[in-house]
């Protein structure tokens, strides 16, 4: 007699509640400690992907102030604005035209009745308060002339940009959870930072099992198949901002697994495993962790239903771990229903509900039928019309249709079939929104 299945809603919230128990909780990740990441140009050319989508792990207050000087908005000359009070067309005010301010050399000061050209970014003169752009004053160039006349009078303050206009030292420039999103990149620069603490990102075992697969590039012997499940699952993990190990058993023999897990296990943050989770005489996943305490039971989806949930020992402490079945559709399909959202939101700093695939009702193309009792995923295409279609059948073998899909299609438990027209519950895979 087989035990009665759980729910995906029920098992969604086991993996929650797991990963929060880890210290793994998206809102909270005690478990990920920080990590200085080098703050220079060869630094991001030499290891891009240490930089992508990274979350801060401490305030930051601004060790400078920006603009760290006050200058011009403009080029044009700087001025006293009351040396301009009253001028007018009909009554120009000709002020002696001093050297040059320019960018990245120090001002010199300016006396009444003196102009200074100045160069966009560079620093206003002592003694000047206002920029008039070049555009505005007669001769409306820069060049040999000593003299230069203004027809308007100006505000202090016009075109100058304030030091501290944008933030003062010691104020707060950016919180700990704030990502690091190209602006805030580009202040923490500006400020003068040299490294940045951000959160480190989960360390991630994958390890497939199966005394049948084997690397690409081996030969394969009869019976044997090319690992595709640490390929799909490393590139969806990482996608979500997983640090990932990949350290396939390639076995079915407990010993084997026993063994990879205390070479890599320590110092993970999660521990996903890949088959040996289902009714066979030989199911090493089963056969090692169940006696651990790991639970191993069916959920009421297609495919993705044999799984497993429990944590691991290891020392000083225990990991989480998540086992998915083997077929090359279930594993992927399992961690889009019961992981994907949550280690993004882990890798983000945003709550899980934001970063989960952008969903749409859709109407279906051809119908399509379902397992009464189980949520079923299907795999598909939108087509020029709107309507979406299944692409090969609901075998969880079938990754090559998978891999041409743009959406997963839902059919929830309790529906059997669906004619053509029906709205169906997608969710984008592809990348777009
Ligand atoms: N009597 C029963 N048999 C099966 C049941 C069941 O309820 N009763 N469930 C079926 C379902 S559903 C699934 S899903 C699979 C899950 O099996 P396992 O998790 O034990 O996975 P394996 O047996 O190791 O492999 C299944 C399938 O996937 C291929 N595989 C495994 N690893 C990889 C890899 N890294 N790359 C590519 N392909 C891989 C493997 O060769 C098998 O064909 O059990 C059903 N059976
Ligand atoms: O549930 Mo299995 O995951 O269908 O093939």
């Amino acid at each position: 007699m087989s035990k009665p299945r759980r729910s995906v809603a029920d098992h969604r919230a086991a993996v929650a509640a797991l990963l929060v128990a880890a210290g793994l909780d998206p809102a909270a990740p005690t478990r990920l400690g920080a990590e200085d990441l080098p703050l220079t140009a060869c630094s991001l050319t030499g290891d891009p992907a240490r930089w992508r989508g990274r979350i801060l792990a401490d305030d930051i207050a601004a060790a400078t102030s920006l603009p760290l000087f006050d200058n011009a908005q403009m080029d044009g000359y700087a001025v006293r604005a009351a040396d301009l009070t009253g001028a007018t067309a009909d009554a120009p005010v000709s002020l002696d035209v001093r050297p040059a301010s320019v960018a990245g050399e120090p001002a010199t000061g300016l006396q009444s009745g003196q102009a200074v050209p100045i160069m966009t970014g560079a620093p206003l003169p002592a003694g000047a308060d206002a920029v008039v752009p070049i555009e505005h004053t007669d001769p409306p160039r820069f060049g040999p002339h000593a003299r230069v006349r203004m027809a308007a009078s100006v505000m202090p303050g016009t075109y100058v940009r304030r030091a501290g206009s944008d933030v003062a030292a010691g104020e707060l420039l950016l919180r700990a959870g704030d990502a690091l999103t190209p602006a805030a990149f580009g202040v923490l620069a500006a400020v003068g930072a040299r490294t940045v603490s951000v959160r480190r990102r989960p360390k991630v075992l994958l390890t497939v099992t199966g005394h049948e697969v084997r690397q690409p590039g081996e030969t394969l012997a009869p019976g044997q198949i090319y690992d595709a499940n640490s390929f799909s699952l490393w590139s969806a993990l990482t996608e979500v901002g997983a640090d990932v190990v990949v350290a396939p058993c390639e076995s079915d023999e407990p010993e084997r697994l026993r063994a990879v897990l205390q070479e890599h296990l320590p110092g993970a943050d999660l521990l996903i495993t890949v088959g040996g989770v289902s009714a066979g005489a030989r199911e090493v996943v089963r056969d090692v962790l169940a006696p651990l305490g790991v639970w191993f039971g069916s959920v009421a989806m297609q495919p993705g239903g044999p799984q497993g949930l429990g944590t691991v020992p290891t020392d000083g402490g225990v990991v989480p771990a998540i086992c998915f079945p083997g077929n090359p559709v279930s594993c992927l399909v399992s961690f889009e229903m019961f992981l994907r959202p949550l280690l993004a939101a882990l890798a983000t700093g945003f709550p899980p509900a934001v970063l989960a695939r952008p969903a749409a009702h859709v109407p279906l193309a051809e119908p399509l039928v379902s397992p009464r009792d189980m949520h079923q995923v299907r795999r598909g295409i939108v087509d020029a019309e709107g309507r979406v279609r299944a692409l090969g059948g609901a075998s969880s073998h079938l990754l090559h249709a998978y891999a041409r899909s743009s959406v997963l299609i839902h059919v929830p438990a309790g529906v059997e079939h669906l004619a053509a027209g029906d709205d169906v519950e997608t969710w984008r895979i592809d990348g777009c929104c």
